[in-house]
């Protein structure tokens, strides 16, 4: 219900509102003046660039660019609001110097679409896929300029399929992105009875199971290839329910059932951004870096120790260590995810990284790129 004014506006406050919006229009022109001239300012590096042939997108640019501006935020503009609109600034300016397209798990109303539009800005060429595998597959072929693949949930760990695939094809990183992400029950009816089944992505299913055992336990749990292909079937049957974003339930016309259901309130997700290392050569160092690495170590005592011994004799800081079946026949040998902070440029990180590739029977860089800076 519409809050009822307390006292009618008096003629001085009216006048003193009118006053403000026209400075507001003021502002606003000058900054569409302003606005312009950036943007006329990077269609000229964009003619530089293509002279030099090299590419138009620069994450460590566009990262040094929004790190500076909250370094140097006046407010009252809240620091975490800056990203958002810059990238959006950015996303226009790049528009104008070429078309950029990317691909990621869709249809519309995925978190994979949300970290997309988030981090490359709404002026882009959407390529929804319909499996991670397709996402690889797109990118590999150059119909889509980046994929964007979800890589780890601060819940439910690693995404094991984006993990195997970054393993075995030669997209690399350029970038890194992370989403908070806030799962709704979704359903065509507003209530909880008579659900037979909940529909979702394997993740999602596994980031509720705790609110799921206690309010809906004897539902099936249907796994799908999206949570947005989940709202679209649960928009057609009101037997199911399905676990998506609040742009899903709007996007296929679903209450909220229950909102924010994920068991860890905190639950963030990162993405890769990837592309094909011959097209796009790895962003140069940000001072703000990340490094990522799949190794493999011979199976035999010490092995894992010897890997971290040039990390901590180089002072380089490791954030990231996961495993995977190295799928060998049962030998029970295993790849090693690792992310480092630091850039190869770095002289300590460069002996680092020589020296463990010497220990190593496998090594493959998967990336190297600014941190997120959202
Ligand atoms: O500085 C550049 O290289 C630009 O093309 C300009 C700009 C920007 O709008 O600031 C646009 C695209 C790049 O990804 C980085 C920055």
């Amino acid at each position: 219900m519409a809050e009822t004014p307390k006292e009618s506006p008096t003629p001085a406050q009216d006048h003193a509102l009118a006053g403000l919006r026209d400075q507001i229009d003021a502002v606003d022109r000058e900054l569409l003046k302003l606005l312009n001239q950036r943007a006329a300012l990077a269609q000229a590096v964009g003619g530089i660039k293509k002279q030099q042939g090299s590419l138009v997108f620069r994450p460590e640019r566009e990262a040094a660019v929004i790190a500076g501006l909250k370094a140097h935020n006046p407010g009252p503009l809240q620091s975490d609001t800056i990203a958002p609109i810059w990238r959006e600034i950015m996303s226009a300016c790049r528009a104008l110097e070429t078309p950029t397209r990317v691909a990621y798990l869709g249809p519309a109303g995925t978190f994979s679409e949300q970290a997309s539009l988030g981090f490359f800005g709404s002026s882009i060429v959407r390529v929804p896929c319909t499996s991670i595998d397709e996402v690889f597959r797109v990118t590999s072929a150059g119909a889509a300029d980046f994929g964007v693949v979800p890589v780890e949930n601060s819940t439910e760990g690693g995404v094991a399929r984006t993990l195997d695939l970054l393993l075995s094809t030669p997209l690399f990183i350029v970038a890194e992105t992370s989403l908070f992400v806030r799962h709704n029950l979704l359903r065509v009816r507003n209530d909880l009875a008579e659900i037979e089944a909940v529909v979702a992505h394997p993740q999602a299913l596994a980031q509720c199971q705790g609110w799921l055992a206690q309010h809906l336990p004897h539902a099936e749990r249907r796994p799908v290839s999206s949570n947005a292909e989940g709202a679209r079937l649960a928009a057609q049957d009101a037997k199911l329910a399905a676990i998506a974003s609040d742009r899903a339930s709007s996007e296929y016309g679903l209450h909220i059932v229950a909102p924010a259901i994920q068991d860890d309130a905190h639950n963030r997700t990162r993405f890769a951004v990837l592309t094909q290392p011959e097209l796009h050569p790895s962003p140069r160092a940000s001072g703000r870096d990340c490094t990522s690495l799949v190794v493999s170590v011979l199976n035999r005592p010490g092995a894992l120790h010897d890997l971290v011994v040039p990390l901590k004799t180089h002072g380089v800081s490791m954030t990231r260590f996961e495993s995977r079946p190295a799928r060998s026949g049962g030998q029970w040998e295993y790849y090693f995810y690792i992310d480092l902070q630091g850039h190869p440029d770095e002289a300590h990180v460069a002996r680092a990284l020589k020296e463990l590739r010497d220990c190593c029977a496998f090594f493959k860089v998967l990336g190297t790129y600014p941190l997120d800076t959202h």
